[in-house]
């Protein structure tokens, strides 16, 4: 018997739609994948102790790679398969992994019945393969939102106020949405050997969905930093405010000017804590998860002041007694691989000339709102961090601008839910196309052909234009214009109609599948005037559920009027709450224009309410 048992657990057929590929069409039509994946575990103990966290949760594994599937799309079949080994081997109970991916709709010419690529990969084989080269476009604009997780700091002015500060102006960028902000952090600086000692820093990180390219979101953050007063002169100088992309969705990337994930927040307390609150999940690529990476740095001081705090950072309510606030703790000097230096913990003498005392309670004066003393875990190392506000009546609350952030989430998944459908419906269309143009063409060959052999002279039947074929389309990362373009087109010759009116789903199905032909003519395709928007400036019609209902609608009015009337009467932002009535029924859904210039149209403009 040897000494380490490895069991097997097996999870056969994780299934999602995902948008790897080379090719254009397989980049913006999406399809199948399914994953088996084998991890070996000793689960010994877990047996013994009936305890989940010994073993491997593999639920959360299964979770973890849907999301791979569904998330940033690659070329290949061998990195979906490579990052998902790597996901996988994150879990620290996975001792190795063997992972099958099917790709049963690839575009091959033949018939065939699946495809599959199975690796295996332990942590040994992992090491061996780190040097990763980075094949990542930085410029590539995403054909779905991305999540993007930044790291913010600052230790000059009123750093917290500056933060605040940051988050919404950030939220209000076109092409970002802050979905989740972690609490406010103090930390001590994190410095070189030769530095003079610094103000504390305050600390926060953010999850935003972005449908900005990786290079036009960093330099969002660069602008943003600069309008705070940045200027950067010396390597981890005291600075006004600090944006980090910590991760783009899974992309890697060795690119100097944008390295993902970010080379060294893993071993930072003031990323790993903060990122922890908001993401218990999160993982720093193949380095893996924030949760363990952050029981390693517990010598580094960090210190959670409050849950919830952006507004009243931006009130100005923690300015008092910051700036110069030095921390009494000694640095620790960050052993990065790329400064090579000796670890050496170089004592500061405190500075403190102003204490750092004001923390008001949040809310306490407006809103009623106390912190439960009993639920302030103290701010160590070792996971979520949570200190929850209850009002005097015991329901627990949130602070406005949270709340806010909740219902955009919620505002997206809906969009997200309407995106998928239509992207489903341009793979029916994309087909429906390919078999109305071979059957016209072989109409047409065998019309030719009969008045041929009845002697008669050869017709010029008009038979539709090609899409491009697969291969002949470059291989690029951002193919949406150029099918968008080659699909207008072929809109275009087929003689379109009801080329302005807005249509519905249900138009759109009869337009797809009701193919109209004539005796003597190739058939004629009717293409939905909405489906494509390839110049930024039109707008794209998008209904979204609301509280409206039929009955709201007075007799005779338009949909335009009935959603104009919904705006002024509802919440502007609706969280759907039933989501598989929307592809089926308009009953209850507000119509918008949506003017964003987004290639995709994929991230909708979600009303503000602080607006
Ligand atoms: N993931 C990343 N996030 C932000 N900047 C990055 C990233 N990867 C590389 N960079 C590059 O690093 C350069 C220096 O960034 P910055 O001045 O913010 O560094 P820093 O915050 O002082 O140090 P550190 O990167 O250790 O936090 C930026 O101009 C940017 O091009
Ligand atoms: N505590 C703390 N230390 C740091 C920080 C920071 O944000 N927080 N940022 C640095 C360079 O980005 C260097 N050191």
């Amino acid at each position: 018997m040897t000494e380490s048992v490895f069991d097997v657990i097996n999870i056969e057929g994780i299934t999602a739609r995902g948008l790897h590929g080379v090719y254009p069409l397989e980049r913006r039509a999406g399809q199948e994948f399914k994953v088996d994946i084998k991890m070996t575990v000793d689960t010994r103990t877990a047996a013994v102790t009936d305890d989940l966290s010994y073993t491997v949760d593999y639920s959360q594994v299964a979770v973890e790679v849907a999301k791979i599937l569904e998330g940033t799309p690659v070329n290949l079949l061998e990195t979906l398969a490579d990052t998902i080994a790597r996901r996988v081997l994150s879990f620290p109970q996975v001792h190795a992994v063997e992972v099958q991916v099917h790709k049963p709709e690839a575009p091959l010419n033949v018939a065939f019945s699946d495809l599959t690529l199975s690796i295996f990969r332990d942590r040994s084989s992992l090491s061996e393969v780190t040097p990763v080269v980075a094949v990542a476009d930085l410029t590539a604009v995403p054909v779905r939102p991305v999540t993007a997780t930044v790291a913010l700091g600052a230790n000059l002015g009123d750093a917290p106020a500056t933060l605040a500060q940051a988050i919404v102006s950030l939220d209000e960028c076109p092409g970002v949405n802050v979905t989740a902000v972690s609490g406010l952090f103090r930390t001590a600086p994190i410095l070189l050997p030769e530095q003079a000692p610094q103000p504390d820093y305050f600390n926060a990180v953010i999850e935003a969905e972005t449908v900005l390219s990786p290079l036009a979101l960093l330099d969002t953050l660069h602008e943003l930093e600069a309008s705070a007063g940045r200027v950067r002169k010396e390597k981890w100088e005291a600075r006004p405010l600090d944006l980090d992309i910590l991760t783009y969705g899974d992309l890697h990337s060795d690119d100097v000017r944008l390295v993902l994930p970010h080379p060294r927040a893993h071993e930072r307390a003031f990323v790993l804590q903060p990122w922890l609150q908001i993401n218990p999940q999160a993982c720093v690529g193949a380095r893996g998860r924030v949760e363990v990476l952050v029981q390693q740095v517990q010598d580094q001081s960090v210190e959670l002041l409050a849950e919830l705090w952006v507004e009243d950072a931006l009130a100005g309510h923690f300015s008092e007694g910051v700036v110069s606030a030095v921390s009494a703790v000694p640095e620790v000097v960050e052993a990065s691989p790329a400064v090579s230096v000796e670890p050496v913990v170089s004592v500061v003498e405190p500075v403190v000339e102003t204490q750092f005392v004001h923390v008001p309670e949040p809310f306490t004066a407006e809103t009623g709102v106390e912190p439960v003393a009993s639920e302030v875990e103290p701010a160590v190392a070792t996971g979520s961090i949570r200190q929850t506000y209850r009002l005097a009546n015991a329901e627990e609350t949130e602070s406005p601008i949270f709340a806010q952030f909740a219902a955009k989430r919620a505002a997206l998944q809906t969009e997200w839910i309407l995106t998928k459908h239509q992207i489903d419906r341009d793979w029916e269309m994309s087909q429906a196309l390919k078999a109305a143009e071979e059957k016209a063409a072989q109409e047409a060959t065998a019309a030719q052909e009969r008045r041929r052999v009845e002697g008669l002279p050869s017709l010029d039947i008009p038979v539709p234009t090609k899409l491009p074929p697969l291969q002949s389309v470059p291989v690029e990362m951002v193919e949406e214009a150029e099918v968008s373009s080659a699909l207008d087109t072929l809109a275009t010759e087929l003689q379109p109609v009801k080329q302005s009116e807005p249509e519905q789903y249900s138009d759109f199905e009869k337009i797809v599948f009701g193919i109209k032909t004539t005796q003597s003519e190739a058939p004629v395709l009717r293409m939905p005037s909405w489906k494509r928007v390839v110049t930024p400036v039109e707008p794209r019609i998008v209904d979204e559920p609301t509280a409206v209902t039929v009955s709201d609608k007075p007799a005779g009015t338009s949909t335009e009027q009935v959603s104009e009337s919904a705006e002024k009467t509802t919440s502007l932002v609706e969280p759907c709450t039933d989501t598989a009535q929307i592809p089926t029924t308009y009953q209850g859904l507000r119509r918008r224009q949506i003017l964003r210039p987004d290639p995709t149209g994929s991230i909708p403009v979600i009303p503000r309410n602080h607006e």
